[in-house]
């Protein structure tokens, strides 16, 4: 098919010299898009004999931060690009996503066109606004918000003429334009359906947005009619767990006839007839049913309520609708960040300034230690100082599952993958976890097979669920902990070297609890975060003592389980005795201990005149006095219960 053909115009060339000699064209002759497009070539002053040359790109160097800076869009984009092309390969087509600058990111095409792109800079680098390259499909669609086809002599610029365009712009759930993807092809094979493609894949990219982004709330999928839900043309509401509007495609803004600014006004209640309370109710139910709710003006949809993955009632509480008279359940508690892991164990120390060290950096961090040293709550409070803090943090304890179920647990499934899978199919781990750090406790026991494919997906960055044909990205942190020496398991053959280089950027251990020597500190840490609000609640000294000696086989789960058993046992008393802790304890603790026993003598023998080692002694000294009561030491101090936590960091009670 020729230019002519292919073109919406009888003779483009003829049209644009009128168009250029200023001549008044008769109605219909020239697009308006086109039309528009070629005035503000006009207007830039943009030379429609402008060379390949003369087009600005970007350097090779400067486009790694293009890139980046688009991380999440080429994330999301790149399969749904591989599938556009694999159903326009052959036809001199290639696929090219581009920023919101016009800047093409990634492109994939067809050996022989490609080549022929690249001449007029349809290439990576290469800048496709209106201002660097003319009237073209995307740059057009930049400018206009709106999908936007470019037929061979419609581009102003005459090296563009042998390229048929069609580009759609792609938005995120907010509605903040972040690229354009785009099929150029040679004019001569110019095909009709390629448009209606392009269009689709561009809504595909914006789904994985609400389905990859949208992780903490709640999302309406809605339709007039029930089977299209689930499909591209359903229209996707997102609300956050109060209920508030915070995002939705554009399908729902026309469904509900609301323009964004009017939406960001309302509340799950002001848009569709449904309480949240009500809402809640029916998200617990599985599979989840289609119901129908009713619109504001009267009329109905169909509608499927999903929560993300980390909204999930399941995973989560319900959180109370302003104004609802639902129970509430406790919140989750909040994740600590390293700074207050830090209580002064040299050991603990140094393994949290380097971890430091390595936050925001593409590092994988492996964690060692015995069981209940801490690992997961490293974990947690390295995943909550770093750039994900606001993604999900999801935990699989590998040794804890059977060997059969960690796949289904780790990868999920699609409906009917197996025999007694869920008819709804299940969203596995490390989906949970994208956006977020995925932590993998136990990890030496994930069966071989099971490594190779986790393997892949650290490799592929995509994820396929048991049963499924198509991979998912996932953009995961992954953070490992090992009760073993990782490296002899690798020696063994029983785990694989590759994938063990994979997850070990930094190796970090941390001491088992009868070697560290904030013991004293940790525990009456424990025992505040234990008992929040009351202060009065304190370790008697004998019981102090006797945590100091203990060579706590259980680490500190052991420890936190004590102290959890004695404020049960305590009626009411605010002194934490001996007599209160539990039997079994006592009794483990009657053996002979491997702790280093506690530095004897007065707080004050030992210490070499430095400021800080005198105010350590006194600190020490009054905490003795009160008993390990830090509100009552705090106050013999003159100083804030605060300051004295941070300032009693690692001071070991020497309690005789
Ligand atoms: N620094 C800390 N302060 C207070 N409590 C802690 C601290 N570290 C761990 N804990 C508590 O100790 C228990 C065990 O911790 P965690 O699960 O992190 O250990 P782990 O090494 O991952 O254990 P495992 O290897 O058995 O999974 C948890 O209840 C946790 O809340």
């Amino acid at each position: 098919m020729s230019w002519a053909a292919s073109s919406r115009m009888a003779n483009p060339i003829e049209t644009r010299s009128r168009f250029l000699a200023g001549e008044t064209l008769p109605d219909g002759l020239l697009p308006d898009v086109i039309g528009r497009s070629w005035q503000r070539c006009v207007d830039r002053r943009v030379n429609v004999g402008r060379q390949a040359r003369e087009i600005p790109v970007v350097s090779p160097g400067a486009l790694g931060g293009f890139r980046e800076r688009s991380r999440r869009l080429i994330l999301h984009a790149e399969p749904v690009m591989e599938q556009l092309y694999e159903q326009i390969s052959g036809t001199s087509s290639v696929v090219v996503l581009t920023d919101a600058t016009g800047v093409v990111l990634h492109s994939v095409g067809d050996p022989d066109f490609v080549d022929k792109a690249q001449r007029v800079t349809l290439q990576a680098g290469g800048i496709w606004t209106e201002e660097a390259s003319g009237t073209n499909a995307i740059g057009t669609a930049l400018v206009e918000q709106a999908p936007v086809s470019v037929h061979s002599a419609e581009h102003f610029i005459d090296i563009n003429h042998f390229l048929t365009c069609s580009a759609a712009p792609i938005f995120d759930p907010q509605g903040k334009m972040l690229g354009v993807l785009d099929v150029s092809s040679d004019s001569a094979s110019y095909q009709l359906h390629t448009m209606a493609l392009v269009r689709m894949s561009a809504q595909m990219i914006e789904n994985q947005f609400f389905a990859h982004e949208c992780t903490d709330q709640i999302l309406i999928h809605f339709h007039l009619r029930p089977e299209f839900i689930g499909t591209l043309y359903e229209a996707i509401a997102v609300f956050s767990l109060d209920g508030r509007f915070v995002a939705a495609n554009r399908s729902a803004l026309v469904q509900l006839g609301l323009n964004r600014y009017d939406a960001e006004k309302r509340t799950i209640s002001s848009i569709f007839d449904l309480s949240l309370a009500g809402l809640f109710e029916q998200a617990r139910s599985l599979p989840q049913p289609v119901i129908r709710l009713r619109l504001q003006n009267g009329m109905e949809v169909f509608a499927r309520v999903k929560f993300g993955t980390r909204a999930s009632p399941v995973i989560h509480p319900p959180i109370r609708e302003p104004n609802a008279a639902a129970r509430v359940s406790a919140p989750e508690p909040a994740i600590a960040s390293m700074a207050a892991l830090d209580l002064g164990d040299p050991a603990v120390g140094a393994a949290i300034r380097k971890a430091g060290k390595i936050i925001g950096h593409d590092i994988p961090l492996m964690i060692e230690g015995e069981s209940g040293s801490g690992k997961e709550m490293f974990a947690r409070a390295f995943h909550a100082d770093g750039p994900r803090e606001k993604g999900p943090f999801v935990a699989l304890n590998c040794a804890a599952i059977p060997e059969g179920l960690i796949e289904s647990e780790l990868f999920g499934y699609r409906e009917g993958a197996f025999t007694g899978a869920r008819r709804s199919g299940s969203v596995g781990k490390i989906q949970q976890a994208d956006g977020g750090t995925l932590f993998l406790d136990e990890i030496g026991d994930m069966p071989l097979t099971l490594q190779a494919r986790l393997l892949r997906v650290l490799q592929d960055r995509t994820v396929t669920p048991l049963g499924g044909t198509k991979s998912q990205p996932v953009d995961i942190k992954i953070v490992c902990a090992t009760n073993r020496r990782l490296r002899d398991e690798v020696a063994a053959g029983r785990f694989r070297e590759d994938l063990y280089y994979r997850l070990n950027g930094l190796l970090l251990s941390l001491p088992p609890l009868r070697s560290r020597t904030d013991r004293i500190g940790l525990a009456v840490s424990i025992l505040a975060t234990l008992s929040p609000g009351d202060e009065r609640i304190s370790l008697s000294s004998e019981v102090l003592d006797l945590f100091y000696r203990h060579a706590w086989p259980g680490n500190i789960r052991q420890m936190t389980n004590v102290i959890r058993t004695a404020l049960a046992l305590r009626d009411g008393e605010n002194e934490i005795r001996v007599e209160h802790l539990p039997e079994d304890f006592l009794e483990q603790a009657g053996e002979r201990t491997e702790a280093s026993p506690p530095p004897a003598g007065r707080e004050w023998d030992d210490i070499s005149g430095r400021l800080e080692d005198v105010e350590a002694a006194a600190i020490r000294e009054a905490l003795r006095e009160c008993n390990g009561n830090v509100s009552a030491a705090a106050r013999k101090l003159g100083v804030s219960r605060s300051t004295l936590y941070r300032k009693a960091k690692g001071t070991p009670l020497p309690l005789t």
